[in-house]
C-alpha cells in the first residue's frame, strides 16, 4: 500500500516538474540576487572565463580569478576593475591539488570570507589524433577537465555546506553528453565531468543540503578559438547549428545559474539531439554521416597541426 502511494506521489511529482519546466521556457522565473557573493572562476584568462568574470561582476558579485597564465588573468581583472568591479587574481595550476588547497586557504586568508559560487571553467583539449598524441597531453586533458573538479570542490564545498549557502557550476560540454571522432581525450574528460557533477548534485539532494545549488553547463561549439576549424555539414546543417558567440553562451549560462537551473544545454536543442543515442548504434552512425558530425573534428585537427608546425618553425 505504502509502495503504491509512493509510486503515485512520484508520478505526480514527475508530471509536475515536466509541466513546470515547460512553462519556464516561456515564463522565466525570477533570478536570484548575487550582489555581495564571492565567485571563483577557474580558467579566468580564457574566452569564456573572462566573460563569466565580467557578467558576475555586472550582477554585483566580487570575483576571484584563477588561471595558469598570470598575464591573461590580469587582463581579465583589469577589465572587471574598469567596469567598477572587484577582482582578485591568483596564478593557479588547477591540476596540482596541493596548489589548489594552498591557494584556497590563501583566498580565505586574503579576503577574510568564503567563496560562495565556484565556476569550474578551465578546460583544455589535446587537438591531435589519439595515436599521434603524446601520452602527457591526453593525461593533461583528464587532469584539467576532470581531476581539477575534485580538488576545487573539495577545497570550497565544506564552507558552502557549513553555511548551507553556495553554488557549484561545472562548464562541461555537449561532448560530455554525446561524442564524435578524434577527441577521445576531451570526450572522456567531459563525460567524466558530467558524471562527477551529477553525482555531486545527487549527493547534496540526498543529504538535503538545499542551500547549495548546482548547475551543469553543456555548450555546443563556441567561437573562442579552442576548437578552431571544427565544422559540421556545410550549408543547411551549419545554418541550423552555427558555432555560438561566446557572449551569447555566457549569457545563457548566467540565466541558468541565476535561476538555480540544474542543467543547461546551449542551445537547448542539444537536450533533444541527445536522444539520438537511443537509436541503434548503426542508425546513429548514419545520422552522424548525414550531419557531417562524424568528421567534424578533421579540420580542427588540421588547424592544430598547422599551429604546432608554425610554432616549431618560429622557435627554430
Ligand atoms: N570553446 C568551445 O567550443 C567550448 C568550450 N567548452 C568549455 O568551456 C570552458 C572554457 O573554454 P574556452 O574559454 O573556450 O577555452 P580557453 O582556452 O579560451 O580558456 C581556458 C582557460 O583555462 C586555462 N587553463 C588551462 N589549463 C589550466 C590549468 N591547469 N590551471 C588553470 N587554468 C588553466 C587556460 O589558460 P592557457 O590559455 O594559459 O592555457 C585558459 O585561460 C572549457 O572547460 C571548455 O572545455 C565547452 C563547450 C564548447
Ligand atoms: C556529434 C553530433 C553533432 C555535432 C556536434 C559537434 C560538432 C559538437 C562540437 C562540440 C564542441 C566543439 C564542444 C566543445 O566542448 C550534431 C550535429 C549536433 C548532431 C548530433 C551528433
Amino acid at each position: 500500500m505504502i509502495f503504491l502511494m509512493d509510486l503515485q506521489m512520484m508520478l505526480l511529482d514527475v508530471i509536475y516538474f515536466i509541466l513546470r519546466n515547460s512553462v519556464r521556457i516561456i515564463m522565466r522565473p525570477r533570478t536570484k540576487p548575487i550582489d555581495g557573493e564571492l565567485v571563483l572562476i577557474t580558467g579566468a584568462g580564457g574566452g569564456l572565463g573572462r566573460l563569466f568574470a565580467q557578467e558576475f561582476s555586472k550582477h554585483g558579485a566580487d570575483v576571484v580569478l584563477w588561471d595558469i597564465s598570470s598575464s591573461s588573468n590580469e587582463q581579465t581583472a583589469k577589465l572587471v576593475r574598469e567596469m567598477g568591479g572587484k577582482a582578485y587574481t591568483y596564478t593557479v595550476d588547477v591540476t596540482n591539488r596541493e596548489e589548489v588547497y594552498r591557494s584556497a586557504d590563501l583566498v580565505r586568508k586574503d579576503l577574510g570570507r568564503d567563496v560562495t559560487i565556484l565556476v569550474n571553467n578551465a578546460g583544455v583539449v589535446a587537438g591531435e589524433q589519439m595515436l599521434d598524441c603524446p601520452d602527457e597531453l591526453m593525461e593533461r586533458t583528464m587532469k584539467v577537465n576532470c581531476h581539477a573538479l575534485f580538488w576545487t570542490v573539495k577545497a570550497f564545498l565544506p564552507q558552502m555546506k557549513a553555511h548551507n549557502h553556495g553554488h557549484i557550476v561545472t562548464i562541461a560540454s555537449v561532448l560530455g553528453l554525446f561524442s564524435t571522432a578524434c577527441v577521445e581525450d576531451y570526450c572522456a574528460s567531459k563525460f567524466a565531468a558530467v558524471g562527477f557533477h551529477e553525482s555531486l548534485a545527487h549527493e547534496l539532494l540526498a543529504e538535503e543540503v538545499e542551500g547549495v545549488k548546482t548547475t551543469l553547463v553543456c555548450p555546443y561549439i563556441v567561437d573562442t578559438g579552442m576548437f578552431e576549424g571544427c565544422k559540421i555539414r556545410y550549408g543547411e546543417m551549419e545554418l541550423l547549428l552555427p558555432p555560438l558567440e561566446p557572449q551569447y553562451c555566457v549569457e545563457q549560462a548566467m540565466n541558468a545559474i541565476l535561476i538555480d537551473q540544474p542543467l543547461v544545454c546551449i542551445p537547448q536543442i542539444h537536450r533533444f539531439l541527445n536522444t539520438i543515442l537511443l537509436l541503434p548504434w548503426e542508425s546513429n552512425v548514419v545520422v552522424y554521416r548525414f550531419m557531417g558530425s562524424d568528421k567534424c573534428m578533421y579540420p580542427f585537427i588540421d588547424t592544430m597541426r598547422k599551429q604546432v608546425t608554425n610554432s616549431s618553425i618560429t622557435a627554430a
